[in-house]
């Protein structure tokens, strides 16, 4: 698969010559309802023997759009966004920068000057996508923008199956927030990620029978609550399991910034420096204050026992 970057206005010797399909959204999670895009899209540019490629952005639109507070947390970096992109069977990825001069397009020069540039003969999106003026950048009206020289189709609102609330990446990022990784991984289709590398702590863990590999994390990516979950965690290439605690070690009260620390079963390694991801699972608990280190051993081997079990399924 191919990732290509484009600024407006796009440059056309970075763009493909032929014919294709094209998916558009932002597609924060890559989850069900996004997959489901894709999926249709797919099916179009296999049915028309096209190549499958995807629009979308190198930054939350919201960005541009209004202000922010704080850093925008994102559920998928392009990185991974890209990685889920490619296991869905797409063939290129155009990613453009979102900047104001993007988001102040008109509909019709959006569709002239960017999605006809990219020869599309079919462009799929979901019902609610806009690609500008949420009140003239529909899809309903995309059809008449086009005027005939491509190809439009609206996938359906994909709802969860308990509820007929819309699968969004608003509902994910607020479940992450909350700690409910179950519910999170439900409506994403997969096991939420988070990626880093293995940094020093302050080397307490091994003097108590659990050192934990501290995870210094991608900036960009949007972490579950403060808490302790049961997780999966690969490094160089093979998957474990373990357990991991997003917090401030409040019981040594000597740790002022989050951290995430995992204990591995079954693992006695060094991996300081290794690429690392974390792949949360099930919340066990909240971050507990303990009179001491006894109470708090007492504590992980319980969580060890909870781990395991919930794992094994
Ligand atoms: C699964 C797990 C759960 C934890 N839960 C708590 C907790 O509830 N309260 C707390 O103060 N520390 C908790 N910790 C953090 C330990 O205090 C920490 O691993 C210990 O301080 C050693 O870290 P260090 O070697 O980086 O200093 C937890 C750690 C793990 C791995
Ligand atoms: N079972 C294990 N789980 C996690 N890390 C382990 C394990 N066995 C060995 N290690 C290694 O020990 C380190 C953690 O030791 P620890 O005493 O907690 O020190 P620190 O938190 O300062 O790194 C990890 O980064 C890893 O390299």
């Amino acid at each position: 698969m191919q990732v290509v970057h484009l600024h407006y206005p796009i440059n056309l010797q970075r763009v493909a010559k032929n014919p294709l399909v094209l998916a558009m959204g932002f597609f924060d999670g890559v989850h069900r309802g996004h997959q489901a895009v894709i999926q249709r899209a797919k099916q179009e540019a296999d049915y028309r023997k096209l190549p499958l490629a995807v629009l979308t952005y190198d930054k939350f639109p919201g960005i541009v759009y209004q202000s922010i507070p704080g850093r925008f947390h994102y559920l998928t970096t392009l990185e991974r966004k890209v990685e889920l992109l490619e296991q869905l069977g797409v063939d290129l990825v155009y990613v453009m920068d979102f900047t104001s001069h993007l988001g102040a397009l008109r509909p019709q020069e959006f569709v002239d000057d960017i999605l006809l540039k990219m020869h599309v003969k079919v462009v799929v999106a979901g019902f609610d996508h806009t690609y500008g003026d949420h009140q003239v950048a529909t899809m309903e009206r995309l059809t008449s923008f086009a005027q005939g020289r491509f190809e439009v189709v609206t996938v359906d609102k994909f709802t969860d199956d308990q509820s007929s609330e819309k699968i969004s990446s608003t509902r994910i990022r607020q479940a992450i927030d909350e700690g409910l990784v179950e519910q999170a991984n439900e409506l994403l289709g997969y096991h939420y990620q988070t990626h880093g590398i293995v940094v020093h702590g302050f080397a307490r863990g091994r003097t108590i029978g659990f050192p934990t590999a501290n995870v210094q994390w991608n900036i960009d990516e949007r972490l579950p609550a403060v808490g302790v979950y049961a997780v999966r965690f690969r490094v160089n290439q093979v998957w474990y399991q373990g357990m991991a605690s997003v917090g401030y070690n409040v019981t040594f009260g000597d740790n002022h910034e989050k951290t995430i620390e995992v204990f591995l079963f079954d693992f006695n390694d060094q991996i300081y420096g290794e690429q690392v991801t974390v792949e949360w699972v099930q919340r066990l608990r909240g971050e507990i204050k303990f009179a001491g280190v006894e109470e708090l051993v007492a504590q992980l081997q319980q969580d060890e026992v909870d781990s395991r079990e919930i794992l094994a399924n």
